[in-house]
């Protein structure tokens, strides 16, 4: 493998949280600039300062690791069918990215949002399962699922500024959201995997993706030039990445950055990988159509209007690859 290309000077910037809820307008100017700036130029973003605090990021790591020890017939009794993979386990070999023939190396869970008693959509939702064999799988990843929420609308917060619209744009439309957190296992390779890779290069389907992982290396991003650059963040930071809901919202101002993982040296096939991204999701009735204030002589609308859920179910139709 060649060796890592170092990531040009500033394409992917650093920002703090801390200075977006800092009263000082300057402090929050900048972290509304920077974010905005480094979202449209390379669709992706690193935040320090973030709630999802160290401890419950290492708890949510230890328990992904126990539950995919698991025996695998133990991981498959938490398949749903007839959700799309939506809710608990879906196996090594169940998702392809769109367009691609071979499967991602990887298996995964998927937990997703606790609905209030009062709001009709919870009703539409499938559940989270509980996993009796590890107890504290679920509620560990109830509480990253929440502190990451909480990051998630702040940079929408940010973002709505960052594009002329009313800091609350975001708010309605995510406040009981769809969104999901994966958590994935790509298990060491042990036979020449022939072309497959950890993950293909995909854009996410969602408004933006919050990642923690970033201790393990292998997540690569794609420039405008078409090179493949890693993304390697500090320990416990987030790797913030926009997805094609907010890239069609925003008429490409934002752009949703083509990425993936690859596998690692052979002398490190044997080392597994877990990430946990975060898939932050609007409600389903949410327009996507384009911005007025996106579209312009000089960037003529690129996307037709479309709801978030007629667009989630277009694409999940093109990922499945295996049991529905
Ligand atoms: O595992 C990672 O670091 C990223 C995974 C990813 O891009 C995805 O699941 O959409
Ligand atoms: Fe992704």
């Amino acid at each position: 493998m060649n060796a890592p290309v170092p990531v040009p000077e500033g394409l992917v910037s650093d920002v703090n949280l801390a200075d977006f809820r800092a009263s000082d307008p300057a402090r929050r100017q900048a972290f509304i600039q920077t974010l905005g700036d480094s979202f449209s130029r390379i669709g992706f973003a690193v935040v320090k300062g973030h709630d999802v605090p160290r401890p419950l990021q290492d708890a949510a790591f230890a328990e992904t690791r126990d539950f995919f020890g698991l025996p695998v017939e133990a991981k498959q009794k938490y398949i749903v069918p007839g959700i799309n993979g939506q809710r608990g386990y879906s196996g090594f070999g169940t998702e392809k990215a769109k367009g691609e023939t071979r499967v991602d190396l990887k298996e995964f869970w998927h937990h997703g949002q606790t609905y209030a008693a009062n709001d009709p959509l919870g009703a539409h939702q499938p559940p989270n399962l509980e996993v009796s064999e590890r107890p504290q799988f679920t509620p560990t990843l109830k509480a990253t699922f929440e502190a990451l929420e909480r990051t998630g609308s702040d940079l929408l917060r940010a973002i709505a500024l960052y594009l002329g619209l009313a800091e609350d744009y975001f708010v309605p439309h995510i406040q009981g959201g769809i969104s999901i957190l994966r958590a994935i296992h790509y298990p060491p390779i042990t036979t020449e995997p022939a072309g497959a890779v950890r993950a293909a290069a995909h854009e996410d389907i969602n408004l933006i993706t919050l990642l923690m992982g970033s201790s393990a290396q292998g997540l690569e991003v794609k420039t405008l030039d078409g090179q493949w650059v890693p993304v390697q963040p500090g320990h416990g930071d987030l790797t913030i990445n926009v997805g094609d809901m907010l890239q069609r919202l925003t008429n490409g101002v934002l752009r949703s950055t083509t990425h993936r993982v690859v596998n690692p040296p052979r002398e490190e096939w044997h080392q597994p990988r877990f990430s946990i991204p975060f898939f932050l999701h609007p409600r389903p009735e949410m327009s996507l159509n384009c911005l007025p204030g996106c579209v312009s002589a000089e960037r003529p609308r690129r996307f037709d209007n479309i709801t978030a859920d007629g667009y989630l179910q277009e694409r999940l139709r093109e990922i499945r690859a295996g049991q529905k």
